[in-house]
């Protein structure tokens, strides 16, 4: 373990009783030192028991772990996926402009050929040029998983208020009951399939799109005439019957979970059009540049991993809960578990070794103010503490509806400082003076009413939530999760950890259909084949 490290678990214990509101009592200036922004958008980290000593020992640490070489040599195309042989550049996507050698080749002629290619097709689909056997399309269907799903997904219902093209419907489980009901609801005629898959190998997104084309031959002659497809892998998406011309593909450099800023964007792209997928780009780039640029100490991306790197390996809080104060954010807790849990749950280094720290921590989380009527109850009274990511914008996109806006506001403001200042016994017992009780029973029921406070929570505040906002939030989570991996010395990269469980699902269909015995499985995987044997 570095000398860093050390320093800062000694600095924590040291620290550990002084109380955050303290920290801003001792120093009014705390607000304006504990934050960092970037044009409009505000990151205040000083709710939380970080404080000069600490922060500086964080930026030595980042430093010692070389981030800056590491992030450049991500910049430059270097292959520092070394897992998988490959580089990462996804920020490649989202700077058609720039120039990016990779093995020896520019890889930005094809990254811009094909973005152009994708931006057609989506124009081309919203304006009815391209159409389906029954007409213009009114529905575009996104069938993929993970990364193929999630990202475009969650933007599409951030970005609502700029879909102005065929509405849009993504489909991921395996489970028959989601293509089921999505497809219920659709006309062939008038439906664009979009199968999205890295690999085209996966079985979920397989299954699924062998059963939408099915769903199209019932009415329309040429069914695979109304896909399209998403891949790296351009022999399989012809095995599969789709035209080159509406096959949109990307290197190998773009891991899944980093990969919406692409053609697996492309439904997105139809539902808000090319323009306005655009400005999500340049939001991204926009934080790119920042965090290319911007000193470590006001580097948004940094902070926001050093918070977390603070909160996770040196407080030792096990879970983090990002809360967006933006109901369009629905789905951005599920994309973030992903980009972080997928990147960052690893047990071993890059040099295969076990690492010195814990590593990535669970993350989770819903909208407020919805979850302050669920699990809230445990953030702020739990004998456990939860870290909180707020995230708001100051306004809303319904003129009409401002008095919600400035509730929804009001509500994340007062709950980041409920759990900064909790609530004293002391306080609790007066309340309940004055609601009659005495004696014990008073100190009882005071004892229910007492909130701990010193409670750490992080704002993101931006004033509305834009395309290119969401450009800028994506790409800072992305370098957040880059930044948090190089520290702890992880590949955040490769995802190895989802395979065994593929292989072993692919030896349970034979077994499951009675086609292959289940001899030598442990007594309760026995046990529950036969059960869905009986009962299937
Ligand atoms: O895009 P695909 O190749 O279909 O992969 C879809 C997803 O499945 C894999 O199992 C990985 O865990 C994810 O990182 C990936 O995004």
């Amino acid at each position: 373990m570095s000398e860093y490290w050390q320093k800062l678990k000694a600095h924590r214990a040291a620290t550990m009783d002084t109380r955050i509101k303290a920290l801003f009592d001792a120093d009014p200036g705390r607000a304006g030192t504990f934050s960092a922004s970037l044009g409009e958008m505000l990151f205040d980290y000083s709710k939380t028991s970080i404080d000069a000593e600490a922060m500086a020992l964080l930026i030595a640490l980042a430093q010692d772990r070389g981030v800056a070489e590491r992030r450049e040599a991500m910049f430059a195309g270097e292959k520092i996926n070394d897992t998988e042989g490959r580089a990462v550049l996804h920020t490649a996507l989202r700077n058609p402009d720039a120039s990016v050698i990779v093995d020896g080749e520019d890889v930005m002629p094809e990254v811009r050929a094909t973005l152009e290619r994708c931006c057609a097709f989506a124009e081309q689909v919203r304006s009815g040029a391209y159409q389906g056997q029954g007409g213009a399309i009114t529905d575009v269907v996104n069938i993929g998983i993970g990364g193929s799903d999630l990202g475009p997904a969650m933007a599409a219902i951030a970005l609502s208020p700029w879909a102005d093209g065929p509405r849009l419907h993504f489909v991921s489980n395996v489970d028959g009951a989601q293509i089921a009901e999505t497809l219920a609801g659709l006309d062939p005629e008038t439906t664009l399939v979009i199968v999205s898959s890295k690999t085209f190998t996966t079985i979920e997104t397989m299954t699924n799109a062998e059963t939408a084309k099915a769903w199209m031959a019932q009415k329309v002659a040429d069914p695979a005439a109304q896909f399209a497809a998403v891949s790296t892998s351009a022999e399989r998406t012809a095995a599969f019957g789709i035209d080159a011309s509406r096959v949109f593909g990307f290197a190998d450099w773009v891991g899944g979970r980093y990969s919406m800023w692409g053609p697996i964007g492309l439904s997105l792209m139809i539902g808000i059009g090319a323009e306005d997928f655009r400005a999500f780009l340049k939001g991204g780039a926009e934080m790119d540049a920042h965090f290319r640029a911007a000193p470590l100490a006001e580097n948004l991306p940094v902070l926001l991993a050093l918070v977390g790197i603070w909160h996770h390996q040196v407080c030792g809080y096990p879970s983090r809960a990002v809360l967006p104060y933006d109901q369009r954010l629905s789905r951005l807790p599920a994309y973030l578990q992903q980009l972080e849990m997928e990147s960052n749950g690893k047990s071993v280094r890059m040099d295969g070794t076990a690492p010195a720290t814990v590593t990535g921590p669970i993350v989770w989380g819903e909208p407020g103010t919805n979850g302050q009527h669920a699990f809230y109850q445990l953030i702020h009274q739990g004998t456990g503490v939860v870290p909180c990511e707020f995230m708001v914008a100051a306004k809303g996109h319904e003129p009409e509806l401002a008095h919600h806006h400035r509730l929804l506001i009001g509500n994340c403001l007062a709950q980041a400082e409920a759990l900064l200042l909790g609530r004293s016994m002391e306080s609790a017992r007066a309340l309940m003076e004055k609601a009659g009780f005495e004696g014990a029973e008073l100190e009882r029921q005071a004892a229910h009413r007492v909130f701990p406070g010193n409670r750490p929570s992080t704002m993101l505040a931006y004033p509305q939530l834009t395309p290119e906002m969401l450009g800028r939030i994506i790409a800072l989570y992305e370098h957040r999760v880059f930044v948090e991996g190089v520290i702890l010395g992880i590949n955040s990269f490769d995802q190895w950890g989802v395979e065994l469980g593929k292989e072993l699902a692919s030896a349970m269909g034979p077994i499951l259909e009675g086609k292959a015995d289940g001899a030598g499985k442990d007594g309760s995987t026995a046990q529950l084949v036969a059960f869905m044997r009986s009962h299937g």
